[in-house]
């Protein structure tokens, strides 16, 4: 992806915090009010990834890597120690009005912030008076978001009032009704039920393709990369180890598929030939096979065999990125 024309580019990215050094014990604490030491901590080392509009990206990473670190960055929470960083065109850390009116970060861990008095309408009337949203567009909005988040019920509730999943509705509602452009998106399935995530996996796929927005999303929920992102960017330890498409990555780190086939009558030792034998039980069988051999193995399987049912399934996504992460992308 060319840089010009690009939603966000980040360019040799690299941010280390100065963190303060607490002593223990009293005659210690004490002393580190006087003289006050710092270290280092390197949390984004010379990161780059460039996202094109529309594009829907998984970020992903182990605990620590410095997935929060470089969306606060994005999003001009933070200024960054060195490197290049552009959203929309514009550099974040200036915060400008226009950009902050075509951006969104959303946290998982914090949904919706101010005062936790207000109902959740006030807060979004609030919000459309701080992002100077025409009457007739709030409107609109309010509409879809209502009948797509079903906020219906939640708009009379204070903030405080409500549970997890619905501060994640309402959040998304808040940052979503001054539709941005980009979307930066912070574990935004976080402690949420099996319902809770698949609803707002749903809903962010829906607004993604109906708005056209750039959506950056970390998760450490396997299924939400799964279901939304074709393309992820993987770091580990604040460098950048992977960056392509899911199933390449897969692909790569799992050289095998597994053939799942239902033979009630097969002989085991003419399935060893074919693959690994990982799973046997009541006819059916799990036979590891090389990438490669695949369309090979199951032709030879189906003629040779009485099958009733065969299936070819990837690795599962859990093992792939443990691996990576483990050992590396390579
Ligand atoms: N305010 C801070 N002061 C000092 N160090 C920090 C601060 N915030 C983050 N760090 C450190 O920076 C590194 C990256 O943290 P970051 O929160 O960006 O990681 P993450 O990938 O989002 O992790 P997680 O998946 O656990 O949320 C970590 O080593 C973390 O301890």
């Amino acid at each position: 992806m060319s840089v010009a024309g690009a939603a966000v580019v980040v360019e040799d990215l690299c941010m280390t915090y100065r963190a303060p050094i607490r002593g223990s014990g009293w005659k210690e604490t004490l002393g580190s009010v006087f003289h006050r030491r710092y270290r280092e901590v390197p949390a984004v080392r010379n990161a780059s990834f460039v996202l094109a509009p529309g594009e829907v990206v998984g970020f992903i990473g182990p605990n620590g890597a410095g997935k929060t670190t470089t969306m606060k960055i994005l999003s001009g929470l933070l200024h960054a120690t060195s490197g290049q960083v552009r959203v929309l065109g514009h550099s974040p850390w200036q915060r400008r009005a226009d950009f902050l009116r075509r951006i969104a970060f959303i946290r998982g861990s914090q949904p919706v912030g101010g005062p936790q008095e207000l109902t959740v309408l006030d807060t979004l009337r609030y919000q459309r008076l701080l992002y100077e949203v025409p009457p007739a567009e709030y409107q609109r909005s309010l509409d879809e978001l209502t009948d797509l988040l079903d906020l219906e019920e939640l708009l009379a509730r204070q903030l405080r009032a409500l549970s997890l999943g619905e501060k994640m509705r309402a959040g998304l509602a808040l940052s979503l009704v001054y539709r941005p452009q980009v979307m930066f998106l912070d574990e935004p399935t976080l402690g949420l039920d099996v319902t809770g995530a698949t609803t707002m996996r749903r809903f962010v796929a829906e607004y993604a393709q109906q708005t056209g927005a750039t959506v950056l999303l970390t998760s450490h929920y396997l299924a939400d990369v799964a279901t939304l992102c074709p393309r992820l960017v993987l770091i580990d330890k604040g460098s950048v180890q992977y960056d392509g498409r899911l199933d390449d990555l897969a692909a790569k780190l799992s050289p095998y598929k597994l053939v799942r086939l239902t033979a009630p009558n097969a002989d085991e030792e003419r399935l060893r030939q074919a693959g690994d034998v990982i799973e046997a039980s009541n006819g059916t069988w799990v036979l590891r096979v090389p990438r490669e051999d695949v369309a090979r193995t199951t032709a030879r399987l189906l003629t040779e065999l009485d099958v009733a049912d065969l299936a070819v399934e990837e690795a599962s996504l859990d093992v792939v990125i443990d691996r990576a992460y483990r050992e590396g992308v390579g």
